[in-house]
């Protein structure tokens, strides 16, 4: 029997951020491990034209959720949508459903945020570090809450090249950012933002820092603690390998090399790809949720959820293997045929951007304007080198996180729970991993049906013939250009024109003796 399974039976659960990507991985996990848990409530906002039921509903119906349904055919009973936008005073939560949650909660799992890098810096305080403030004021309330458990990242101190699981004070004090940002206009805060997020690449990374100095300084009596993902990738092995469903991090990469949209990209081929499953990730999650409120530590522990010191791999192997996997299970309607340059010098991105990137973009521009098509392109290719020079700074570094909690809590763990609840990152065939993770971007995040390859593989053949008639044609323009131009490219041309001549006349010649 898994204790950990055993514990979350009977319990009232609080997630937030429950329709995101890990939130949703988590949700189907304890369903399915604790099928006899009292409630699960989810704050979810209302989104354009879908109401908080739809969205509920959208998300019990998709594949994610089949072995649940199995193992838990009461699941739409159990899940109690609250309406709330972390946004808002008090979450915009109605009374009587704070009211439940207060009396009721006994475990909280924090993972809302807004992970856009380039978020304004008002809108990542409130939602990372306001809202977290916030939640930890509502959880000081709850009678019965046992655990609450905040999500943040591995890379909240990436400003540092060795990183324990610690939380290292910011400069500025998150409630001076806080009270700051009600009443600075926003030309004022761009112009400091700079400045405060300081050596951090971006608002997000400095906001999940902050919220993590937040969560320290409002614990209370609160029984708290802190997991830090670095990379969060599509599932390893539960419910099935290869399940994602957005195109943060990596997998929007996999995507637009698959489609030949991206060929060259400026990261460094040995730098660790500190990338760890969805379910790893939640295995610990679960695992941290029972330990904390079983264990009661006396001080707020952080988690380190990464692969790096025990399990590395490299973005050169993971580039290979993603082109690998391409290969034999090509995605649909390619723009061009995969490709993947990896290049560590500004001068050789340069080059690669105008020619691998936006000079194709700007021909099948103009061959969809003399179409009489709307051109989109050049729109794409920029936002796809916009969003590149976003991500450039994790693919050309590499850190060292040590994970002392997270072995710790593995070896109290029970031979049971150690199965059920795997984080054992060791275990991980990379290659195995990443061949599933793109297939899983084929399968679950773009819907395109494994009947539809032979076709794809048709359609790289016709990109192939295309290109090599592309550059046939390209070569033979300049070269005429050369010889209108230059007596010596003109009698190198002859001398070349005249030796084909006189090799196939031979060729004839000798063939006809032999009749
Ligand atoms: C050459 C060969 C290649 C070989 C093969 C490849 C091998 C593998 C190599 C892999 C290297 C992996 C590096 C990972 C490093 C991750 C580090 C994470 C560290 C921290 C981890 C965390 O703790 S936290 C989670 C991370 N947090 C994000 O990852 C959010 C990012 N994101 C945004 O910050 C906004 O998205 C941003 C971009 C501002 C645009 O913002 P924006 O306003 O312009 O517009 P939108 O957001 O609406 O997106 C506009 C269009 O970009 C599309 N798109 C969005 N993200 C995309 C993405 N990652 N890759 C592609 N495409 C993406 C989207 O699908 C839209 O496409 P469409 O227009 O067609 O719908
Ligand atoms: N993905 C990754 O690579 C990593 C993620 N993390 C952390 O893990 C956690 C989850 O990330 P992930 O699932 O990938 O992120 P997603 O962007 O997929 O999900 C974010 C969630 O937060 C919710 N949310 C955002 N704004 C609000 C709001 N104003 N009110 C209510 N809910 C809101 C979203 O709701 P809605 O559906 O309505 O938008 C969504 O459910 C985050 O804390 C992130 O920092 C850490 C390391 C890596």
């Amino acid at each position: 029997m898994s204790m950990i399974a055993d514990f979350y039976g009977g319990k009232s659960i609080l997630i937030t951020g429950a329709t995101g990507f890990l939130g949703k991985v988590l949700m189907e996990k304890l369903f399915r491990t604790s099928p006899d848990l009292r409630v699960i409530y989810i704050l979810v906002r209302p989104k354009a034209g879908q109401t908080l039921q739809q969205r509920v509903f959208q998300i019990l119906n998709s594949k994610l959720f089949e072995k649940v349904k199995e193992v838990c055919p009461n699941v739409h009973e159990k899940i109690r949508a609250i309406s709330a936008d972390l946004n808002q005073n008090d979450f915009a939560i109605s009374m009587q459903d704070m009211q439940e949650l207060l009396s009721y909660t006994d475990i909280i799992f924090h993972c809302a945020a807004t992970v856009r890098f380039d978020d304004h810096l008002r809108h990542a305080v409130q939602l990372n570090v306001t809202a977290t403030q916030q939640l930890l004021l509502m959880a000081s309330q709850m009678p019965n809450l046992k655990a609450f458990i905040h999500i943040s990242t591995a890379f909240s101190n990436c400003n540092l090249k060795h990183i324990d699981e610690v939380i290292y004070p910011c400069p500025v004090e998150p409630k001076k950012i806080i009270d700051s940002m009600e009443w600075l206009d926003d030309a004022i805060i761009d112009e400091i933002t700079p400045k405060l997020i300081g050596d951090r690449p971006n608002t997000y990374t400095y906001t999940k820092a902050l919220g993590e100095m937040v969560v320290q300084q409002e614990s209370g009596k609160l029984n708290l603690a802190i997991i830090r993902p670095s990379i969060v990738g599509a599932t390893w092995q539960e419910p099935f390998p290869g399940w994602v469903d957005n195109v943060n991090g990596p997998t929007g990469l996999i995507v637009a090399a698959g489609k030949g949209f991206l060929r060259s990209i400026r990261a460094t081929p040995m730098a660790v790809a500190d990338l760890i499953p969805a379910d790893i990730v939640v295995n610990l999650t679960l695992a941290v949720g029972w330990y904390t409120a079983v264990h009661r530590p006396k001080s707020t522990l952080i988690y380190h959820c990464t692969s790096g010191n025990l399990n590395p791999c490299n973005w050169g192997k993971m580039g290979i293997q993603v082109l690998a996997t391409f290969e034999k299970i090509p995605l649909e309607r390619a723009f061009r045929r995969p490709k993947a340059d990896f290049t560590t010098n500004n001068v050789t991105t340069q080059y690669w951007n105008a020619v691998s990137h936006r000079a194709p973009a700007i021909i099948y521009d103009f061959y969809l304007r003399l179409t009489g098509r709307k051109p989109r392109m050049t729109k794409l290719m920029n936002r796809l080198l916009r969003t590149l020079s976003m991500l450039e700074y994790f693919i050309n570094r590499s850190w060292e996180w040590s994970t002392y909690n997270t072995e710790m809590l593995m070896s109290k763990l029970s031979p049971e729970d150690q199965r059920v609840f795997n984080f054992d990152v060791r275990q991980l065939n990379w290659l195995e991993y990443i061949e599933n993770y793109v297939l899983g971007v084929k399968k679950y995040l773009l819907k395109e049906d494994m009947a539809g390859i032979p076709e794809a593989k048709q359609h790289l053949k016709r990109l192939r013939n295309i290109h090599y008639l592309f550059n046939t044609a390209l070569f033979l323009i300049a070269w005429r250009l050369l010889i209108a131009r230059s007596q010596v490219a003109r009698n190198v041309w002859f001398f070349i024109v005249s030796f084909c001549y006189k090799f196939l006349s031979y060729f004839r010649a000798s063939s006809t003796l032999k009749v």
